[in-house]
């Protein structure tokens, strides 16, 4: 299949990515953000992300919209201040606080991706995969491993392998590679394992009723 066809031919629409609200010292991070923002543009991929302009949330932002895709920002009313957050490109949706913004942006997103970033970056990270974890979803997630950034974290996954606090099946719910074009390719091709707990379809149940009380609450 030529190059074109298969990028163009993704089994996503929309692309979460959770990122630093700063840019870190190095320049590999920054780039590495720029280059993801290029590949979902190359792929026709939309964003979702926690809106606003700081750090490496601003690049892959700004990336993307400049590069024709959608581009949608997930924001709790308190961080709305642009002093906070800064200036948001594309669409933007407000929520009451930050426990209903991560469970927005996993329902508007078919697949997670983290770049590097901070306690913001690992708590999203973290929590969809303790969902997928449980059968809540079985949207791929994956970290972009920039320069070995989250090469301690995955050292720890595996000893809490060893340990026998995750199971061996679950420790492939997390997908790595160094770079982004790599890691969407392995997300593509990612097969999800099935020995959740919940119910999803009781989750999405939940969600869609969350989501209506939360309406309710912002319109007041
Ligand atoms: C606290 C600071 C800026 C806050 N601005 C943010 N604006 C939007 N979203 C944010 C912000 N801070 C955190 N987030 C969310 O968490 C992730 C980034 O957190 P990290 O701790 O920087 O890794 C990101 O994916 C957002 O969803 C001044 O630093």
């Amino acid at each position: 299949m030529d190059e074109n066809k298969a990028l163009n031919s993704s089994r996503f629409k929309r692309v979460c990515v959770f990122c630093g609200s700063s840019s870190g010292k190095r320049n590999c991070y920054r780039d590495a953000a720029l280059e993801l923002g290029k590949e979902l543009v190359s792929r026709k991929l939309d964003l979702v992300y926690g809106g606003g302009s700081v750090g490496l949330m601003g690049l892959v932002s700004q990336e993307v919209h400049r590069g024709g895709g959608h581009v949608l920002g997930i924001i709790p009313k308190t961080l709305m201040n642009k002093e906070i957050t800064g200036e948001t490109v594309g669409e933007v949706k407000a929520v009451a606080d930050m426990h209903q913004r991560k469970a927005e942006m996993a329902r508007h997103s078919d697949c997670f991706i983290a770049l590097p970033g901070g306690y913001g970056t690992l708590e999203e990270l973290l929590e969809v995969i303790t969902w997928a974890q449980l059968g809540i979803h079985d949207k791929p997630v994956g970290l972009i491993n920039v320069d070995g950034y989250y090469n301690y974290l995955l050292s720890f996954l595996d000893k809490a392998v060893d340990d026998g606090f995750i199971k061996p099946t679950q420790r492939s719910i997390i997908v790595s590679a160094p770079t982004a074009r790599e890691l969407v390719q392995k997300l593509e091709e990612y097969v999800p394992m099935h020995d959740g707990v919940v119910s999803k379809a009781r989750w999405e149940a939940e969600q869609l009723e969350l989501n209506s009380s939360l309406q309710t609450e912002i319109a007041r």
